[in-house]
């Protein structure tokens, strides 16, 4: 399982640190991190993923297999794209994993499925896996919102799969009308349209993995445990014993296995 947090804007430097010391040092003793049943990973702001680096090293969660993420890449390797990170810099500095095309920036930033795709090109050329951001817009009927992200995901990776890339893909489906929402969605849409979209990835190219996030936090891991391959967390893993409470989940679930 994966099972990570995006920090987005919401922590400055000082805040950001402290929460990875706390969720580092869980993750580094947890069983479920030890065991190797649980790969946690942190994505923090740019400026911060030097230091959340070294954290993860001096903590020692990064030997126990803690990764890192960024926000958001560039699809070029270089030049004149004033503000942005490329996939070559981030991979310098240690960066595991790289959000695509989360809702947000799709709708505050201009992202399409065109961008994204030569992001998730980007980032599998230089060995960084996309943690490709793929949702439904509306409530709905769980059919009607697994075709869609089923269509998303394949626009998302059309370029990819074009160019003959491979390696690890990280499908997040995050309902876009469940983000930032006082609950997820449902354990049955959850499950419906999750269990269509891993199906469908693992008929791919790529080494896939689909994860919820969408106001997720402890408790709803065990209600969808049999169609997910982990945990995209936001506000609800603000609190550092929630992270650790959904590690006790994870490694619950494997014990009763
Ligand atoms: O990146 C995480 C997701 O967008 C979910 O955020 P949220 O749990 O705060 O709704």
């Amino acid at each position: 399982m994966l099972i990570g947090s995006s920090l987005k804007m919401y922590f400055g430097r000082a805040r950001t640190l402290e929460w990875t010391r706390a969720v580092a040092a869980i993750c580094a003793e947890h069983p479920a991190v030890r065991r190797g049943l649980v790969e946690p990973f942190v994505i923090p702001t740019f400026p911060s993923i030097p230091d959340v680096v070294t954290v993860l090293q001096e903590t020692g969660a990064a030997d126990a297999g803690m990764l890192v993420g960024a926000q958001d890449l560039h699809w070029e390797d270089a030049g004149a794209f004033t503000g942005e990170v490329s996939a070559p810099e981030l991979a310098e500095h240690g960066v595991a994993l790289a959000e695509i095309g989360h809702a947000e920036r799709r709708r505050m930033f201009g992202e399409t499925d065109a961008t994204v795709a030569r992001k998730v090109a980007a980032a599998l050329r230089h060995g960084i896996a996309p943690v490709l951001c793929i949702g439904e817009e509306a409530a709905g009927d769980h059919r009607a919102a697994a075709a869609a992200c089923i269509a998303q995901l394949d626009a998302s990776v059309a370029l990819a799969v074009r160019e003959g890339l491979t390696g690890r893909l990280v499908v997040a489906y995050e309902p876009v009308w469940a983000i930032g929402a006082p609950e997820p969605a449902g354990e049955e849409h959850i499950r419906a349209v999750a269990g269509a979209l891993r199906a469908h990835a693992a008929a791919g190219p790529f080494d896939a993995q689909v994860i919820y996030g969408g106001s997720a936090g402890p408790g709803l891991l065990p209600r969808i445990a049999d169609s997910v391959d982990g945990m995209f967390l936001g506000r609800f893993a603000h609190d550092p014993a929630a992270f650790g409470a959904i590690l006790d989940e994870a490694l619950a679930l494997e014990e009763d296995r």
